[in-house]
């Protein structure tokens, strides 16, 4: 059946082990086009939503959903098949390979040479460092340079969605900004991002919708720039209230 979303998570269940419930009848929808962002304080339940999403935690209940169609209970591979693409948090990058072989590791599930070479071009304009350091190695790139090379890679099977797990994590401000400017770019070429991030104020500017995360559950969603002007939100989730804004005589 059609839907109006890429990817919906519908009153997910989901824990470790026999330890508590993590995730409580949450519910997160995201639509084409859009970067959704997921925040929350610390042990909410942010990181553990996307790897329901991707296949590395099953849920106890709830309903996974890739375009409208049941994707409920299936492994990594096959939700990578679906179309949702992981960035886990931390350095993924293979850093004594080159840029180029940590490229072409997302495309290991792909045969045809010509698609092959088409996402190759894809990505590379999309993030220039990644065409200008095409045969480095890995390691010798900066934090948000290998960041943007884990982008590449996991835009090498054309996901729908990309799950992409605090990337700001360990960057300095500057190196934040550029990373936060290619999840917009990533947008913007047609490849729809569910966001998690520690830098929730950060991540709302960047984002379309945002989805607070409380105790397992989503507390409150909508639109980004709304979520940002809530003095109660700001107060509880965002480190404060929003700064005034000033204008320029
Ligand atoms: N592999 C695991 N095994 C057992 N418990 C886990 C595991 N991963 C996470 N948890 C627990 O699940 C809860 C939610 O963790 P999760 O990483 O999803 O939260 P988060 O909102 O992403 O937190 P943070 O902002 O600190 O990264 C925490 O209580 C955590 O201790």
């Amino acid at each position: 059946m059609a839907s109006e979303y890429l990817l919906e998570l519908e009153d997910i269940e989901a824990g470790y082990g026999r330890a508590a419930l993590v995730l409580r009848g949450l519910t997160v929808k995201v639509p084409p086009g859009a970067v959704v962002c997921l925040v929350g304080p610390n042990g909410a339940g942010k990181s553990t939503v996307l790897k329901v999403a991707s296949g590395m935690l099953r849920p106890r209940a709830g309903t996974i959903r890739v375009a409208g169609k049941d994707v409920t209970d299936r492994n990594p591979q096959q939700m990578l098949h679906a179309g949702l693409s992981h960035v886990l948090q931390g350095h993924s990058v293979f850093k004594e390979m080159t840029v180029e072989e940590n490229v072409r590791l997302g495309a290991y599930s792909l045969t045809d040479k010509a698609e092959i070479a088409e996402r190759i071009g894809f990505v590379k304009d999309l993030f220039p460092v990644v065409a200008e350091r095409w045969g480095a190695l890995a390691g010798a790139l900066s934090g948000g340079q290998q960041k943007q090379v884990e982008f590449a890679r996991s835009l090498m099977v054309s996901p729908r969605v990309v799950l992409l797990d605090e990337p700001s994590m360990g960057l300095d401000p500057k190196a934040t900004a550029t990373v936060f400017e290619q999840v917009v770019r990533m947008r913007d070429a047609g490849t729809a991002v569910l966001l998690v991030e520690q830098n929730a104020r950060r991540a709302l500017e960047t984002a379309d919708l945002g989805c607070v995360l409380d105790l397992g559950r989503v507390h409150i969603s909508g639109p980004a720039a709304e979520l940002l002007r809530d003095p109660q939100l700001a107060e509880l989730y965002l480190g404060g209230r929003p700064k005034p804004v000033t204008t320029k005589s």
